[in-house]
């Protein structure tokens, strides 16, 4: 689909909908030193042909300007003209975008999240066992086992994704990225949140489990 044929009203909501999560997490403290990047898809999906809003690179991220967002295709580059930078981290998007269909991607760097995803780094994955907030990500077991997957973290992001590709688990809506942070994503921005501050929650969670337990 052509970027032209997507209905302004769309775009606008996505935008209005980014701007909205920005100011939220920026009030959590989750965009520290410029961190983070958000992503909202518009118009229909085929893994071959998407576009989505996505939050320019560099940017001071607790601040509302009207160079915050600009619209990507699928393959990264900017669906109209613009001298604004996409995220750096913008592969990364594409990738899940692909792999799930989802749409939205939200992507922060928090202190919990750096330390679990070195904590495990051996076993390349989080284990989060029988907590409640499971439920979050639609797993409704009793005594529900999940293991979030961790990748490497690369300065070249190209790199980064044939690893997200590899372990990108479809009943997992998060990937870690060692010493870096979380992506995770919804059908909507909405849902991406929800698994987001799921996704928090749990880290602290067993972060301060494995202290307990020492
Ligand atoms: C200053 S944090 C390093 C880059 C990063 O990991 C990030 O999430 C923000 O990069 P962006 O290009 O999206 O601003
Ligand atoms: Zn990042």
């Amino acid at each position: 689909m052509s970027f032209a044929h997507i209905s302004l009203e769309a775009k606008q909501k996505a935008l209005a909908e980014l701007t909205e999560v920005k100011s939220l997490f920026a009030s959590r403290g989750w965009f520290q030193g410029t961190s983070g990047n958000l992503s909202i898809r518009v118009g229909d999906f085929t893994p071959e042909d998407f576009h989505f809003a996505i939050t320019a690179s560099g940017k001071d991220k607790s601040l509302s300007t009207p160079e915050d967002f600009l619209f990507v295709d699928q393959t990264g580059q900017p669906s109209e003209l613009t001298k604004l930078k996409p995220s750096a981290e913008t592969l990364i998007h594409c990738e899940i975008y692909k792999q799930t269909g989802c749409g939205a991607i939200f992507h922060v760097h928090t202190v919990f999240n750096n330390l679990v995803s070195e904590l495990f780094w051996e076993r390349k994955s989080i284990p989060v066992d029988g907590v409640e907030l499971i439920k979050a990500f639609n797993i409704w077991d009793e005594e529900a086992h999940i293991d979030i997957p961790i990748v490497s973290n690369f300065a070249h992001i190209p790199s980064i994704v044939p690893e997200v590709t590899e372990r990108l688990d479809k009943r997992i809506p998060g990937i870690m990225l060692r010493k870096h942070g979380i992506y995770a994503w919804g059908a909507n921005a909405f849902e991406a949140k929800r698994h987001l501050e799921a996704f928090e929650f749990l880290f602290e969670y067993v972060y301060r489990w494995e202290l307990l337990k020492r």
